[in-house]
């Protein structure tokens, strides 16, 4: 089962993201980039406004980050009360390799980490493993540059599907994103990530920096079957994490 997966940038876009039947509540600042962070106080009053009612994300920022500046944003971003913490992975593999053994404290301390990948530059698919190792949560493609077409421009479907494969034997959550349009929602559903990933899709005529969209979100919503897999999944692990 796929789940919906809405980026917001409030807490009032979270209410409406929530009452629109969205399976995942994203907190990012679209204007700030792909991974544009959002300062904790705020993603902390938008899981309030959704609390117990969806599980939640937020994205530390936009890469690249030094390994010693990661470990006070993923903190902060995990106390400010979300399920999963999105951490961006770009540029050469050597930094790429220490981010990873930098974050493996977090993700002991039970911190639910997500690798977003950029599809429209060259991912380095093979770090996969590494990632289940180091204790991941999951892995998600998106798109850095929002200009140059949505995920499938970049990635083929036997891409797509090989990562989706691979991820899933390391048993880590998958999210598929990247400027997806409604037309991209069929053949995406066929490789049953577990979520699919939008924000521009969801605010109409203004784009990913304007305001969500209720008729926008709820035709993505209409096009993707629901699901309780993911909700269940994420709060289950993420209460797991809070009891260890
Ligand atoms: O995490 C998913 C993203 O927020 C997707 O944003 P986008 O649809 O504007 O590329």
């Amino acid at each position: 089962m796929t789940g919906l997966l809405a980026s917001v940038k409030n807490p009032e876009e979270a209410r409406q993201a929530a009452a629109g039947g969205a399976d995942l509540i994203d907190f990012k600042d679209p204007v700030r980039g792909a991974l544009g962070g959002l300062p904790g106080e705020v993603i902390a009053r938008g899981v309030e406004a959704v609390a117990g009612r969806r599980p939640a994300s937020a994205t530390v920022g936009d890469p690249p980050m030094e390994p010693d500046q990661l470990m006070p944003a993923v903190r902060e971003i995990a106390e400010a009360g979300v399920d999963l913490v999105k951490v961006g992975l770009d540029g050469p593999a050597d930094l790429t390799r220490s981010v990873i053994d930098a974050l493996v404290p977090a993700a002991e301390d039970g911190v639910a980490l997500v690798a977003v990948l950029f599809a429209d530059r060259s991912p380095d698919l093979g770090i996969i493993p590494a990632l289940g190792a180091a204790g991941f949560r999951g892995v998600m493609l998106d798109t850095a540059g929002k200009g140059a077409g949505s995920l499938p421009a970049h990635m083929t479907q036997p891409e797509l599907a090989e990562m989706v494969a691979e991820a899933r034997k390391q048993e880590l959550l998958t999210g598929l994103a990247g400027s997806l349009r409604v037309a991209d929602i069929r053949d995406l559903l066929v490789l049953e990530p577990d979520f699919l990933g939008f924000r521009g899709a969801l605010c109409g005529q203004e784009g990913r920096e304007g305001i969500l969209d209720p008729e926008a979100l709820a035709d993505v919503r209409s096009r993707i079957p629901a699901s309780e897999g993911l909700l269940g999944k994420a709060c289950a692990d993420a209460e797991g994490a809070a009891a260890r």
